[in-house]
């Protein structure tokens, strides 16, 4: 069912330092930050040669990374996004299969204006999963 990694995200302290030492001390193509209100977070894009990298900053007063980084001051890995062909398919699979949907159940739009959910941490191995129909 799932395809493709798409992107590993890390939550990080400092948006801006953690892009510059990704371009500089890295090497890496990095795309300007991306303001995601309906996610609560900041993203910036880091465009590797087989996946890519999703920085992730705090956005609002909700954001659903605050907690992470409060346990996680230095940052840390935060997800991974597989794709998917068919996110409703895969996403009554899963129910069926007891994994907990987040949120409200339904996609919303994520950071490629493509449809996306996560799955609970505690279902899969401690790993936060986002799903992403390509
Ligand atoms: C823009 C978009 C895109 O790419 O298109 C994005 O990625 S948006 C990326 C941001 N959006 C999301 O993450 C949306 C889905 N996330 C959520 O709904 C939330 O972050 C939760 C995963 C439910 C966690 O929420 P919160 O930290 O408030 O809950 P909590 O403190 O009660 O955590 C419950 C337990 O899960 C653990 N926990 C929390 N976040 C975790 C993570 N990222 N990876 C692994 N474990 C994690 C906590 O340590 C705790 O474990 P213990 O009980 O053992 O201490
Ligand atoms: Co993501």
């Amino acid at each position: 069912m799932i395809g493709r990694l798409n992107h590993v995200a890390i939550a990080v302290p400092d948006l801006e330092a953690a892009s510059a030492q990704y371009a500089n001390t890295l090497g890496a193509k990095v795309n300007p930050p991306q303001d995601e209100p309906d996610h609560g977070v900041t993203v910036v894009f880091i465009e590797l040669p087989n996946t890519k990298i999703e920085l992730l900053y705090p956005l609002g007063e909700n954001s659903p990374i605050q907690g992470f980084l409060d346990k996680n001051p230095s940052g840390g890995i935060h997800h991974i996004c597989y794709e998917v062909d068919d996110i409703l398919a895969a996403r009554d699979k899963l129910k069926s299969e007891g994994a907990r949907v987040l949120g409200t159940g339904e996609p919303k739009i994520g950071a490629h204006g493509k449809p996306v959910l996560f799955l609970h941490p505690k279902d899969f191995n401690g790993c936060l999963i986002e799903l992403e129909q390509v």
